[in-house]
């Protein structure tokens, strides 16, 4: 084997491209899976009727069983998604709850369903006590809920990313047609009596710039149609890819050029901070006099009382508007009234198909996460690949394991700042993602060191929190890259350890472990190479290395029926120090831990477990 070269990589939670559920969660490991607690709620029967768009409570309740988790639907959803949830859930359909009553309910729910007209706020995760294990966004854009609350409150976040993408476009182009050529103004005014023929002479499209301010699903398939219409297509996206514009035939430009040279401007970025208010008083200066502005994004990408002024200056020709800043808007809301103006109430996905998908999109996601599946939609957890995950979950075990060691060796078990994690493998660095083995060490170190629940979606927050760094580094081996691993390294600095021995030789408690025939094996403890599967519970013992210690410390064992499942002797050389480690079903007494202890050669010893 050629001398280790170590080398250092940060890790970023990235989404991956797909999943495989169904694989995924028959190997997801227990320890990742979101747990479902006891449940008293009473649920909706007729909940299985889809009713008007949001309508009070049903009426009818039955008992929740007992043993299944309960879903909150607190808006509505297609008939087949409530289906698939009810295969797994006590489904509790109760829309247009108000805050309170929502904080009131959430304490009984392990899971909540929302569209885009419930604020899901830090105060809901405060109020659920913890039961709140998933958020499902039955839609895309997931500013109405609070992510960072989300993470800290260890609640896996997952939207419906795809199934309304048509159907946004589709509406974007029906409000950039029915703009140009004022629809809705001249059916009310022909509904009101009127033949104004000449009043409302529209606009062509044909030849037409349009520049789409955000290139992704929603705005490459609005790109799309309105190349199918003649118009000449530009995009502002700083995260697009040229490659996948040029394919569709549009080109990415500056937000400078797609300001001052659209005829058109349609919007389709999500609301964030760096996205709140981008068209505002400054952006408006820079577009061509009688631009046309559609928006099925979000209302908060516009600054609206500054698309007013731009309108009333004869900048903005005309506005067609789908979404709002504050939804449904101030009934004497300027912008709403604005002759120049066209708006709907938020219906980009509301078409029967969309809503149909969404919802089966949404219920899967839910159920897979309650089921311990790492779901594709997950929108603030990493997200590993199944055949990733199936790979890696003996060594997902090790982690934790190793982790949960690690701390236990720590003398009072406080004040650790900094755990190092050591990945020796054969693999290239980027062909080894060990964003999970990380959050399983992170769950390793803080769980038995304090009463945090840890797991995938809060392990980085959790760890931050509590001031602990943990930081990885990647050791490039010889040998066959068909095994990820070949070990794992947890080192815990500047801490004093109730087991000396486990010091190692730069200062810190060091402990490694491999995976043997697919079981996790602790296989060096400080300096001292050992081999010990790490099942059931542990006991180091350093010893003067002479004959007769594993007979001594296993007749003691034996006395109390404690039944010793490996033992492994490592030492320095011959007759110098040697460590013991002693796999043992049960945990032994403290009668015989002290009997131990006082075995005459045994200088240092601790029980750990696992
Ligand atoms: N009106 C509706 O009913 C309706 C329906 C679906 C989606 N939406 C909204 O549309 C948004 C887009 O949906 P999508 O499915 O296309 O999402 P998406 O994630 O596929 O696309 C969003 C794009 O915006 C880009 N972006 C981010 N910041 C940007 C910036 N500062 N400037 C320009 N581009 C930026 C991203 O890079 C991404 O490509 C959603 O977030 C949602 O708010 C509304
Ligand atoms: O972000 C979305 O998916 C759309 O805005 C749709 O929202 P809705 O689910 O409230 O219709």
């Amino acid at each position: 084997m050629a001398a280790p070269s170590p080398t250092t990589t940060h890790h970023r939670l990235l989404l991956p491209a797909s999943t495989h559920r169904r694989a995924a969660a028959a190997l997801a490991p227990s320890a990742l899976r979101l747990p479902i607690r006891a449940r008293t709620s009473r649920i909706c029967a007729a909940a299985a009727a889809p009713a008007a768009a949001t309508a009070s409570p049903p009426a009818t309740a039955a008992v929740a069983v007992e043993g299944k988790p309960t879903v909150l639907v607190a808006e509505k959803l297609g008939a087949a998604g409530l289906a698939l949830l009810r295969e797994f859930a006590n489904v509790d359909c109760s829309y247009g709850l108000s805050p309170e009553e929502l904080r009131a309910k959430i304490s009984l729910c392990d899971a909540l369903i929302v569209r885009s007209g419930t604020k899901v706020g830090r105060d809901v995760f405060e109020a659920s006590g913890g039961r709140l294990r998933v958020v499902g966004r039955a839609g895309v854009g997931i500013d109405n809920v609070d992510l960072a609350a989300a993470t800290e409150h260890g609640c896996l976040v997952v939207n419906a990313p795809t199934a309304n993408t048509v159907a946004a476009a589709e509406h974007g182009i029906a409000l950039l047609c029915g703009m140009a050529r004022n629809v809705a103004q001249a059916d009310a005014s022909l509904k009101a009596g009127k033949w104004a023929r000449n009043k409302y002479v529209g606009v062509s499209l044909v030849g037409k710039t349009l520049a789409i301010l955000g290139f992704g699903k929603v705005g490459s398939e609005v790109a799309r149609r309105a190349k199918g219409l003649g118009m000449h297509v530009i995009a502002h996206d700083p995260y697009a890819s040229a490659d996948r514009a040029r394919a569709i035939g549009v080109e990415l430009v500056s937000m400078e050029e797609a300001m001052t040279t659209a005829d058109f401007i349609s919007l389709h970025m999500p609301l964030t901070p760096a996205t709140d208010k981008m068209l505002n008083d400054e952006a408006f200066a820079k577009m061509k006099k009688g631009v046309r502005i559609i928006n099925v994004a979000r209302g908060g990408v516009i600054d609206e009382d500054a698309l007013v002024r731009a309108l009333d200056a004869g900048i903005v020709a005309q506005a067609a508007l789908d979404v709002f800043t504050k939804e449904p808007p101030a009934a004497d809301s300027k912008l709403v009234l604005h002759e120049n103006v066209t708006v709907t109430p938020h219906l980009g996905a509301s078409t029967v198909e969309a809503q149909e998908g969404v919802a089966i999109e949404i219920a899967e996601a839910v159920t897979g996460a309650l089921k311990g599946e790492l779901a594709a939609s997950a929108v603030n957890a990493p997200m590993v690949p199944a055949e990733v995950l199936s790979e890696l979950a003996p060594f997902v075990v090790l982690a934790e394991k190793l982790g949960r060691l690690a701390v236990q060796l720590v003398a009072g078990g406080g004040g650790i700042k900094s755990v190092k994690v050591t990945y020796a493998s054969a693999r290239a660095p980027d062909d080894l993602d060990t964003r999970l083995l990380r959050a399983m060490i992170t769950k390793g170190v803080i769980e038995p060191i304090s009463d945090a629940f840890v797991n995938l979606v809060n392990a980085d927050f959790t760890a931050k929190q509590r001031g602990i760094r943990i930081s990885e580094e990647r050791i490039l081996m010889d040998g066959s890259p068909e095994t990820p691993l070949d070990y794992i390294q947890v080192q815990i600095a500047h801490v004093e350890s109730k087991f000396p021995s486990a010091i190692s030789e730069s200062g810190e408690i060091t402990v490694e472990g491999k995976v043997k025939d697919g079981v996790p094996h602790l296989t060096k403890v400080g300096a001292f190479e050992v081999d010990v599967s790490m099942e059931g519970s542990l006991i180091l013992c350093r010893q003067v290395d002479q004959p007769g210690m594993i007979g001594s410390v296993g007749s003691v064992l034996g006395e109390e029926n404690v039944n010793v499942s490996f033992m492994s002797v490592g030492r320095i050389a011959p007759r110098k120090r040697a460590v013991m480690a002693i796999g043992v079903d049960e945990e032994p007494s403290k009668a015989t831990l002290t009997k131990i202890g006082e075995i005459p050669a045994i200088e240092e010893f601790v029980f750990l477990k696992l």
